[in-house]
């Protein structure tokens, strides 16, 4: 079966991540956080065009294996950015090499103006594309003076992917974007993702299926801190009692991203049954 395309703009994306070199590569990835082991053992390679989504219940270990792709935990295995070994570098130098990081709670800067939470980000090194960031995001121009802080879900949301943007980065990890906003806010980050897509290739957590179905060309699955699956997103979104399976929701009853979603993420967080390495 052909695959279906994203929804999204996202036109010139592989169907199959293994159809070109990864720009990201993660082989037996584990790592720990204050002594206990949170990821055990996760293979993933990010495209280097378009979004991988890198999906799984509540607490099966998807941030955990982004910090640990940055080195913000204790780590082993094989972590390489366009063939670099990230393994023995610390945080600020593998940052600089470029990988863009978009946390979960935003971590804008709340009581700096739009224009002081970008100028913050700008990397020593990197060209700061302030045209790009402004292109796609013409309201941060327009709201340049106004405190991210006085922002809504969705601007800040923007203020972060923007910060990712602005630095010449070959990936961008972005967790979990549309987490706690208005059903109407997750449309517009969903739009905003797609054209951050455009400018640099991403690996997403996403507990909304209709944004995965929306954006993401492949999908990689965990289970219990170990990747159980990975191909081409829309098959599986596709295949409903795999995505009951490994999500405990059905990937083609996944809900309109200007609906609420909490009724996904509360499914997606119902159990934690153990998977073994089959897919
Ligand atoms: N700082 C910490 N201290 C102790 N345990 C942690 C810590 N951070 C994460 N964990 C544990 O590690 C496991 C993986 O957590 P992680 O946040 O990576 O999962 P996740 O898949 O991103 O979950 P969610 O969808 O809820 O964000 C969980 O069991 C969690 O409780």
């Amino acid at each position: 079966m052909t695959p279906a395309q994203p929804t999204g703009d996202l036109t010139e994306a592989p169907a199959r991540s293994e159809d070109v070199d990864p720009v990201l590569h993660v082989r037996g990835l584990s790592a720990h956080v204050a002594g206990q082991q949170v990821v055990e053992h996760v293979d993933l390679d990010v495209a280097p065009v378009g979004v991988t989504a890198l999906l799984g219940r509540n607490g099966v270990g998807k941030t955990s294996t982004i910090k640990a792709v940055l080195g913000l935990i204790g780590r082993a295995g094989e972590v390489e950015l366009a063939g670099t070994d990230l393994v023995p570098l610390p945080t600020h130098q593998i940052v600089r090499l470029g990988i863009g990081y978009v946390p979960e709670d935003r971590e804008v800067f709340a009581g700096l103006t739009v224009t002081d939470n970008l100028r913050l980000a700008e990397r020593r090194g990197s060209e700061h594309r302030y045209d790009l960031v402004y292109d796609l995001f013409p309201e941060l121009k327009q709201r340049g003076a106004q405190a991210a802080g006085t922002l809504s879900g969705g601007q800040q949301q923007m203020v972060s992917l923007a910060r990712a943007l602005l630095n010449d980065n070959q990936v961008l990890l972005v967790d979990e974007p549309t987490k706690g906003l208005a059903p109407k806010l997750v449309q517009e980050v969903s739009q905003v993702l797609a054209r951050a897509a455009q400018v640099a290739p991403i690996l997403l957590v996403e507990q909304n299926l209709q944004v995965v179905r929306e954006l993401a060309h492949h999908a990689v699955v965990l289970t219990d801190g170990r990747s159980v699956h990975h191909g081409p997103a829309q098959e599986f979104l596709a295949d409903d009692a795999l995505t009951q399976r490994l999500l405990g929701v059905h990937g083609e009853g996944g809900s309109d991203p200007t609906e609420d979603h909490d009724q996904d993420r509360d499914q997606a967080g119902a159990g934690h049954t153990r998977e073994e390495h089959t897919e």
